[in-house]
């Protein structure tokens, strides 16, 4: 599929709010992958696709995941928003055709991060959360730690949403703390 293809398919499934936050992701995507060494195409493809079923009924979601055979485990089971990344990387290979393995785990783990992070993995996780739509207060901060380290944006981003869960006495996905658990080892690495 052609850029402008996979635009369109994500056009149709999205209010223009959240379609633009993917234009947002895709151009904050690039700007990291060239910063960091990414591929910057590929990083720009998985900011437009990242959200595709994030308007589709949780039902939907469901639905469309017992389609392809796709189990979620008992955490992501009980975080509903975790489930558009799964059902969207599920449709995208599936529903789409759409192969490239890295890509598809980029967009499945966008939400919550994961253990052992590829590097575009990192940089559509932290371009989710600094992308140009976003005003969120801290947003401002966050952009300028990204651009000096994935690893601080991840910490502080996963900081960010856990703190937020906990407040709410929500469930957190343990992918979260692995991916924050990576991010520090890099950083300790780095200081010897
Ligand atoms: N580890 C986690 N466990 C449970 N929920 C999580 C986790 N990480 C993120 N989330 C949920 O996902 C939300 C962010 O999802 P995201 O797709 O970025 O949504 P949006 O684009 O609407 O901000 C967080 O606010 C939180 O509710």
């Amino acid at each position: 599929m052609t850029y402008e293809q996979c635009e369109c398919e994500v056009r149709q499934r999205l209010s223009e709010k959240r379609f633009y936050h993917s234009q947002c992701v895709a151009e904050e995507a690039v700007r990291l992958a060239v910063l960091y060494g990414a591929d910057p195409e590929k990083a720009r493809l998985a900011g437009l696709l990242h959200d595709i079923l994030k308007d589709t009924p949780a039902e939907e979601q469901l639905k469309i995941l017992q389609g392809f055979g796709i189990m979620m485990n008992d955490t992501e089971l009980a975080n509903q928003k975790l489930w558009h990344a799964i059902s969207g990387a599920a449709f995208l290979e599936f529903g789409l055709g759409i192969r490239d393995r890295e890509l598809l785990s980029a967009v499945r783990c966008h939400t919550s991060g994961r253990k052992n992070m590829t590097l575009l993995e990192k940089v559509l996780f932290v371009a989710d959360y600094i992308s140009a739509d976003r005003d969120y207060p801290g947003v401002e901060e966050l952009r300028a730690v990204a651009r000096e380290s994935l690893e601080e944006a991840i910490i502080e981003g996963v900081a960010f949403t856990v703190q937020e869960l906990m407040s709410r006495r929500e469930p957190v996905a343990s992918a979260s703390i692995d991916a924050y658990n990576d991010a520090v080892a890099v950083l300790k690495e780095k200081e010897k």
